[in-house]
């Protein structure tokens, strides 16, 4: 079985005639933060959907914490996390419920899930918030407790889909410690972002544009090699030689 986290090999979907993630190829290695960098639509959300064991690939091969994605989703899915913007918490629910629940899902047992509910709780200091509907906390908080909910069954992997959108610098970069944090544990970090100041947080980054890797390196590596004075300017840089007809 392969160390590497994530090992992609020519691997595509195609929706009808539109070819949404063409032939990508790439290896993440356990524990690093991959930043997964594109414009709208560049094709991030369906790459990471194949590789959570979500949506089958048209073609190419790809292995995710050692398992196949086209043969072995199952197990794909019982080794990772996932977060996104879009789908995470259950407003409905208070903090502690809301544990509770993801907890059973993936397959905790009831003193593991007691255990890791007091630790969770004193780590982001929400014990007072614990009986709170989670619709009462603000963004930033929601997202701190969906991460720390998406690693809560030690996955080795986790996907984080635009974590951390809509809110303010300082209250993403104390987002980014939970993120060190879990890398440190040796946890991979598999994450989108718009957010230029969050790519030059990951060890490395690949840039899509119209369904393939463009680029692929560390920011600082990226920069030098774009003579670029920040990760913005060469996202820029990319986006704007981005061929006119890239899809048929
Ligand atoms: N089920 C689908 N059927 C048809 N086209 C789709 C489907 N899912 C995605 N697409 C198209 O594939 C392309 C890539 O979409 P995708 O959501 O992967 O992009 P993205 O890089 O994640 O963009 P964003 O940053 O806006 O989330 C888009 O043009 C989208 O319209």
């Amino acid at each position: 079985m392969s160390n590497k986290a994530i090992v992609t090999r020519n691997l595509t979907k195609k929706f009808g005639d539109f070819i949404a993630t063409n032939a990508i190829t790439f290896e993440v290695d356990q524990g690093e933060i991959f930043g997964f960098l594109g414009a709208n639509g560049a094709g991030k959300t369906t790459a990471m959907r194949m590789l959570c064991g979500l949506l089958k690939p048209s073609s190419g091969e790809a292995t995710v914490a050692g398992f196949d994605i086209f043969t072995q989703a199952e197990k794909v899915k019982q080794r990772i996390g996932y977060m996104s913007q879009k789908f995470s918490l259950y407003e409905d629910l208070t903090v502690k419920e809301n544990i509770r629940f993801y907890g059973g899902i993936y397959g905790l047992t009831n003193t593991a899930i007691k255990n890791k509910t007091a630790e969770l709780l004193h780590k982001l200091q929400l014990e007072k918030e614990a009986a709170h509907l989670v619709s009462s906390l603000p963004l930033g908080w929601k997202q701190k407790l969906s991460f720390s909910i998406a690693v809560l069954h030690d996955p080795s992997i986790v996907f984080l889909d635009e974590p951390t959108g809509g809110v303010d610098p300082i209250t993403r970069r104390q987002f980014w410690d939970l993120i060190y944090e879990a890398a440190d544990r040796g946890v991979t970090i598999f994450v989108t972002t718009h957010y230029m100041d969050e790519a030059e947080y990951c060890n490395r980054i690949s840039i899509m544009v119209d369904g393939r890797i463009q680029a692929l390196d560390t920011p600082g590596r990226l920069k030098e090699q774009y003579r670029a004075e920040s990760m913005n300017d060469v996202f820029l840089q990319l986006a704007r030689a981005k061929p006119a007809a890239a899809n048929p």
